[in-house]
């Protein structure tokens, strides 16, 4: 049978930029669907919007410290309506890119919500399109849970258009995105309190860096709360829809806040898509099940990114779409490796980490020891700032290599990336011990690790 297409993508973000790109490049006849802007979430209301405010947000504490070093500062003011639109003609900067690359790639664009007609046809706003192929990279959504008020607060989507920062706000949640933006209005001057039901942020990171980054983040400034939870919320004013929110906490206690920003987590965006009509089966929060090649349930059509929910980064939906291509195009099975992947989450101070964690190669049975340092940085001697690092490498006694690294500190996400490729490629302690450093920096600490520095494990 003839189709129209032989790639229909649903979605351009990440991975469905670069899988349509790449597969328009090598002949393929592909349309892409996008029902919002080019980029998808992390250009438009993620990784991009979000780093410039973290910018921002970071000359908060500069202002400061920058005394120490003989500036004086005169009355420095912030105003949230000009970094938002400046960040926002960056964002509409780069939609246009995006829209020319495409373009340029013979990439087919439509402007619409896409849904399943069957596995091989896909109708936009009432228009049907048939492809051999169909590539599902929708992404993920927030994930707000109901509750008593809960009508009453945002999600990261709603951060970065806000009409005004409030005096004080309220995070709730415990990931990437919580301590992120419990930074980012830190830094820009909003009491801040930042509220976890759990015993500790990050779940998954390693136990001393959530610790540590815990400590960090009271130093600067956010009123970090543990064990706490929001029972309900209500308007202070019930005729000022806009106006300050009550929120009554489980503990019995009620406070008022002029902004709540729930950070709860994404659930796949696979709502609008009528995937039973094309017999695509979905598990855990409606993630798309896929088997190693991105294949689901229908032959014909493919899933990768947030929508399968594995590890919902940037990078990981771009190489696993480099990682279809390849099995499209030259029948490789794929073999993605879902170890030893850096992160690092932009809170300040940032958080930098690849490899095991302490408690995950102790939970695989591993015999290994530990270096870890953690000083006050340079920079902090003449800063007045009582800001610390922490650095923390792991290595396995039975063939010397490092299997994981950690880091709390200014940088943390630029001198992990290095790192990520050392472990990658199998670098053993002598390896590192072999590597000069550079000075001065924290990065040298990696390199200078000494026995004086083993940490001793119970
Ligand atoms: C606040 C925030 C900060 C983040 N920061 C980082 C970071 O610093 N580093 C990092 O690596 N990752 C970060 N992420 C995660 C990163 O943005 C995602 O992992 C990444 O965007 C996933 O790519 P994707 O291709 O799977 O989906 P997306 O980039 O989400 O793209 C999906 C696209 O599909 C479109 N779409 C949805 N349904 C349909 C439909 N039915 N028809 C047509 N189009 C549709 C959407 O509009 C969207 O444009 C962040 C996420 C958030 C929310
Ligand atoms: N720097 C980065 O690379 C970056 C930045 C932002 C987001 N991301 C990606 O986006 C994903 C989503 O981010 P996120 O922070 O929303 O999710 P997350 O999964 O990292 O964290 C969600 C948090 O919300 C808590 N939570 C869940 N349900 C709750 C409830 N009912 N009440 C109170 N707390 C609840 C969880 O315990 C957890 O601490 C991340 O996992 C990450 O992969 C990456």
């Amino acid at each position: 049978m003839a189709y129209q297409y032989d790639l229909f993508v649903i979605g351009a973000g990440s991975g469905g930029v670069r899988a349509s790109r790449v597969a328009a490049s090598k002949g393929y006849k592909v349309a892409v669907a996008e029902g919002s802007a080019l980029g998808g979430t992390c250009v438009n209301i993620g990784c991009v919007p979000k780093k410039l405010f973290v910018y921002a947000s970071e000359y908060g504490h500069g202002f400061d410290e920058a005394a120490g070093f003989g500036w004086s500062n005169k009355g420095a003011e912030f105003n949230w309506s000009v970094l938002r639109d400046n960040k926002t003609k960056e964002i509409e900067r780069l939609n246009g890119i995006y829209g020319n690359m495409l373009g340029n790639a013979g990439v087919e664009v439509i402007s619409g919500f896409a849904s399943f007609v069957d596995a091989h046809t896909v109708s936009v706003d009432g228009k049907t399109y048939t492809a051999e192929r169909i590539l599902i990279a929708v992404g993920a959504k927030p994930f707000i849970p109901q509750f008593d008020g809960s009508e009453f607060v945002v999600s990261s989507n709603e951060m970065f258009y806000l009409d005004a920062l409030p005096k004080k706000a309220l995070v709730v949640g415990g990931g990437y995105i919580a301590v992120e933006f419990a930074g980012i209005l830190n830094g820009l001057g909003v009491e801040t309190t930042l509220a976890y039901r759990g015993d500790q942020l990050l779940r998954g990171f390693d136990q001393d860096v959530r610790d540590f980054a815990s400590e960090e983040y009271r130093k600067s400034g956010i009123d970090l709360r543990l064990n706490t939870d929001v029972a309900r919320i209500e308007l202070a004013d019930a005729n000022d829809q806009n106006g300050a929110r009550i929120v009554h906490f489980k503990d019995g206690h009620s406070e008022e806040f002029g902004l709540i920003l729930y950070a709860t987590g994404r659930v796949p965006n696979v709502d609008a898509l009528a995937l039973e009509n094309a017999g695509i089966e979905t598990g855990k929060n409606g993630a798309v099940k896929v088997d190693n090649n991105f294949t689901t349930t229908a032959g014909s059509v493919f899933a990768l990114g947030d929508v399968t929910d594995k590890i919902q980064l940037t990078p990981v939906a771009i190489k696993e779409a480099m990682a279809l291509i390849d099995y499209w195009f030259d029948g490789k099975e794929v073999d993605f490796d879902y170890d030893n992947i850096p992160t690092a989450v932009f809170s300040q101070p940032a958080i930098g980490t690849v490899g095991l964690s302490e408690q995950e190669a102790e939970s695989r049975g591993l015999d290994f020891r530990v270096y870890q340092t953690d000083f006050r940085a340079m920079k902090h001697t003449l800063s007045g700032g009582t800001a610390r690092s922490l650095m923390k490498l792991l290595v396995n006694n039975a063939d010397e290599k490092v299997i994981g690294a950690h880091m709390v500190g200014d940088y943390s996400g630029e001198i992990i990336q290095g790192l990520g490729i050392a472990i990658k490629a199998g670098a053993t302690k002598a390896d590192f011990d072999a590597t000069v450093g550079v000075h001065p920096t924290s990065a040298e600490e990696f390199v200078t690790f000494s026995a004086n520095a083993l940490k001793e494990r119970k």
